[in-house]
């Protein structure tokens, strides 16, 4: 790419890992742009960061989030986003995964019309995966990705891959591998600045992009960050204001609140917004830390039928359709079961019934976890959308209030939903910190956000142990107390069993002890495993 590179501060940006094989990826003209991302965006990235801490200091104190004030009038008036790019037009089917060079191969090739390629949820973010990442995306792009299996199975791109998508990981994590001035840089700039330096310009000449899914806003502040962050690199790299699309993921309770507005202040460049069920209900909990009157039940019991989750994508539809953008659904954490017909057809079943749902409700396409999973979901968005998007389903009828996004469904917490909660946090944890970002536990699809769900209920039921809402004590389906020594024992059992198994990250299974016991027993309920976990990622 011919970026001149005078107009960056070569050698800017210090590397605190060895980096050989990564020159072109690192090369002065990308260090040099990160550097003046960093400079020109990071203090504001900081301030809005204060900001969050400001809102849930708010929360803990008995607060609750509301709709805001100040921005009715964006909620009231009429606008609608900029149109949307034709590679867009249909997204009936994501196919989503790591960065890792087979599984990029095989989610383009997949048959799904977009795959978003994974820096956050499922990444464990080290060094080498993060620019391992890079590479492989460099070469999709470049259409030169090949990649020969330890068997001798070669993988190459078939003549029609998905489009590409790129998730950059959330505004909470800094990258301890590159500094900037002294201070960290943002992981997220480090990811989009480095995709957008070396691809911007190729994607574009073919009309396939850049174009990104954002994580974990919390605010529409955060989202005109990440707008102005896109119009410097679209100025840097002379591309027309705009070009850089954005999906943003609705997966934070205050962002729920805030649905219009951040399509607003990203709308000349917003194509939609996506159900992030996962984070979703994890944000539900941490938001919610505080208050007794709103535990949740045990993780399998809160489904998307559960009225807060229903109005949530309800809502998220209504808003979409309204401004001219797309409603994006979510992930069923089934994915397929080898060996077992009969639990494979229950999971599938799952998986189909979840896709139904969303396409009834008025989504205008989903995500899947798994290749053998892409089938599944176009069969029946093929079947109940004909079109190649649902934007005329205005969804008037749906009225959704501040208490209904904000009621805790009804349900029970069981010894076993206890120590599940216990074995995945555990078992994912030490998967992360070895550097799996997303792994099948008891056939589901782990990642960060749902290991968090399972991290911030065991915190909620053991703080909230002594008394919930009514005075009573929390106990389980069967009236036992729920307490700490039970925890440290299941902590110890599945530590013992992980250590001894063939599982990812085995080796990592104390220190994944050792860091699930301490965020659970400390008062306050952590904002991220992963920002702890860090600090020992290899
Ligand atoms: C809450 C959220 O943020 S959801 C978004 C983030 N999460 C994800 O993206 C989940 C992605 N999915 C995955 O990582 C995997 O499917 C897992 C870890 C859940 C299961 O992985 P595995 O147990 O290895 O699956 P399995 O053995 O069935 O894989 C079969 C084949 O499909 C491939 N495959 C599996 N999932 C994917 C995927 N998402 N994308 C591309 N290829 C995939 C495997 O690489 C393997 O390929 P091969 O036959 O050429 O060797
Ligand atoms: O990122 C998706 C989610 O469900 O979380
Ligand atoms: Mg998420």
């Amino acid at each position: 790419m011919a970026v001149p590179q005078e107009r960056f501060d070569i050698g800017a940006v210090e590397i605190h890992a060895g980096h050989t094989g990564y020159e072109s990826i690192l090369s002065p003209a990308a260090l040099g742009f990160l550097a003046q991302l960093h400079r020109r965006f990071d203090a504001t990235r900081r301030l809005l960061l204060r900001a969050r801490r400001e809102r849930q200091a708010g929360y803990d104190a008995g607060g609750l989030p509301d709709f805001r004030a100040d921005t009715l009038a964006i909620r009231e008036s009429d606008w609608t986003v900029a149109p949307i790019p034709a590679a867009l037009q249909d997204r009936r089917v994501e196919i989503t995964g790591p960065v890792e060079r087979k599984m990029i191969i095989n989610a383009l090739n997949s048959g799904a019309k977009v795959f978003m390629a994974d820096f956050e949820d499922s990444s464990a973010p080290t060094f080498a995966n993060q620019l391992d990442g890079q590479v492989n995306l460099r070469d999709a792009v470049n259409g030169t990705i090949e990649y020969r299996s330890p068997e001798g199975k070669s993988y190459r791109l078939n003549d029609k891959p998905a489009v590409l998508v790129v998730r950059p990981r959330g505004w909470h994590l800094h990258d301890k591998h590159f500094s900037v001035d002294g201070e960290p840089m943002a992981g997220a700039l480090v990811d989009f600045g480095l995709f957008v330096l070396h691809n911007a310009r190729a994607l574009h000449s073919r009309q396939r992009g850049p174009y990104f899914y954002l994580p974990k806003l919390e605010a529409m502040e955060e989202a005109a960050l990440w707008d102005q962050v896109m119009a410097a690199a679209e100025d840097e790299l002379q591309l027309p204001v705009g070009t850089m699309k954005a999906t943003v993921l609705i997966e934070t309770l205050p962002a729920a609140f805030q649905m219009h507005e951040i399509l607003h202040a990203l709308r000349c460049r917003a194509v939609g917004l996506n159900c992030g069920r996962w984070d979703y209900i994890f944000s539900y909990l941490k938001t919610l830390r505080g208050h007794r009157d709103r535990l949740l039940p045990e993780r399998g019991q809160v489904q998307m039928t559960a009225p807060f989750l229903k109005a949530y994508s309800e809502l998220l539809i209504q808003t979409c359709h309204r401004r001219g953008a797309f409603a994006m659904g979510g992930m069923a954490a089934q994915i397929p079961i080898k060996g077992d017909d009969a639990a494979n057809d229950a999971a599938l079943a799952k998986v189909r019934a979840d896709k139904l749902r969303e396409v009834q409700a008025g989504h205008d396409g989903t995500w899947v976890a798994h290749p053998a999973l892409v089938p599944v979901a176009q069969e029946i968005f093929d079947q109940y959308m004909p079109a190649p998007n649902q934007l005329s389903v205005l969804r008037k009828d749906v009225e959704v209030t501040r208490d209904l996004l904000l009621a805790a469904p009804s349900g029970t917490i069981s010894r076993a939903g206890f120590d599940n909660n216990v074995e995945v946090c555990l078992r994912y944890t030490a998967a992360w910190l070895d550097g799996l970002g997303c792994v099948p536990i008891h056939h589901l699809m782990e990642d960060a956000a749902t290991a968090e769900i399972a991290r911030a209920q065991l915190w909620q039921w053991l703080h909230h142990a002594d008394a919930a809402a009514d005075g009573a004590p929390l106990e389980f389906s069967d009236h036992a107390p729920i307490d700490f020594a039970l925890f440290d024992h299941a902590v110890a059992t599945h530590t013992h069993r992980l250590r001894d198994s063939q599982h990812p990250g085995a080796a990592r299974a104390d220190a994944a002890a050792a860091l699930l016991t301490a965020m659970t027993h400390a008062d306050r309920l952590g904002d991220f495993l992963t920002l702890p976990a860090y600090d020992q990622l290899a």
